[in-house]
């Protein structure tokens, strides 16, 4: 059984952990905790074989213990990098950490194929007040070599399904494990997620 771990990256309060708190558990809770980072385990089938699945939420508020983002890039198999469409300023956010990313595994002397990334532009059900023009984010996708998708984890379980279900494929398929150099602190189960999502910053939209 092999191991993959999946860094979900972005700006603050693009969604990141409504992604992974919807591919976890299918629901929308709607207030998320922001405080902490944490690493979500699964145990996921890939064509048969069991993977251990290793989720990455990493928090954007100063907390302890706090990993870097290069340590998180370091320690990921697999990127899924978070824009808000309705938010201009996250999809600049998006668009340095996907170079850095390139960077670090370029610098790292790392296979380029070690390197998954997905261009994942939330909130679709906000086009009303869309600020990212998706042909913007395809371009970039496109000269970045990432899969793009554009999504709701609000309204759609099965798209969001779908992308953590492709990248948990594509870096099974992609292979050996990276030597892991520093791991994000914290580790929750899906059953203190649930209990986890009650009572936290309350952010508007
Ligand atoms: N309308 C809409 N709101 C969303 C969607 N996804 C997340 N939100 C809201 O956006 C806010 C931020 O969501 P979070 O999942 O906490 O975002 P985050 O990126 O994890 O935020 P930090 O932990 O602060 O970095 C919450 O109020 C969510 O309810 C979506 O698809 N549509």
């Amino acid at each position: 059984m092999n191991d993959i771990k999946i860094s979900v990256l972005g700006s603050e309060g693009v969604g990141k952990s409504a992604l992974i708190v919807r591919f976890l558990t299918r629901r929308f809770i709607g207030e998320y905790a922001s405080s902490s980072e944490c690493i979500y385990r699964k145990r996921v089938s890939v064509e048969g074989r069991q993977v251990n699945l290793e989720l990455h939420d990493p928090c954007s508020q100063p907390c302890e213990g706090q990993s870097t983002l290069n340590d998180q890039i370091l320690w990921a198999d697999g990127f899924i990098v978070v824009y808000d469409i309705s938010d201009y300023a996250s999809f600049i956010t998006a668009k340095a950490v996907v170079h850095l990313i390139r960077e670090i595994h370029l610098g790292a002397a790392k296979r380029d194929g070690d390197s998954l990334v997905f261009l994942v532009g939330n909130k679709q059900d906000l086009c009303h007040m869309r600020e990212v023009r998706r042909e913007e984010a395809q371009r970039l996708a496109a000269e970045s070599r990432c899969h793009f998708y554009e999504l709701s984890a609000a309204e759609q379980h099965q798209e969001v399904v779908l992308i953590f279900s492709k990248m948990v494929q594509n870096a099974s398929l992609g292979g050996k494990a990276k030597e892991r150099r520093r791991r994000p602190s914290g580790s929750k189960s899906v059953v203190k997620l649930i209990n986890n999502v009650f009572g936290k910053r309350r952010k508007s939209v």
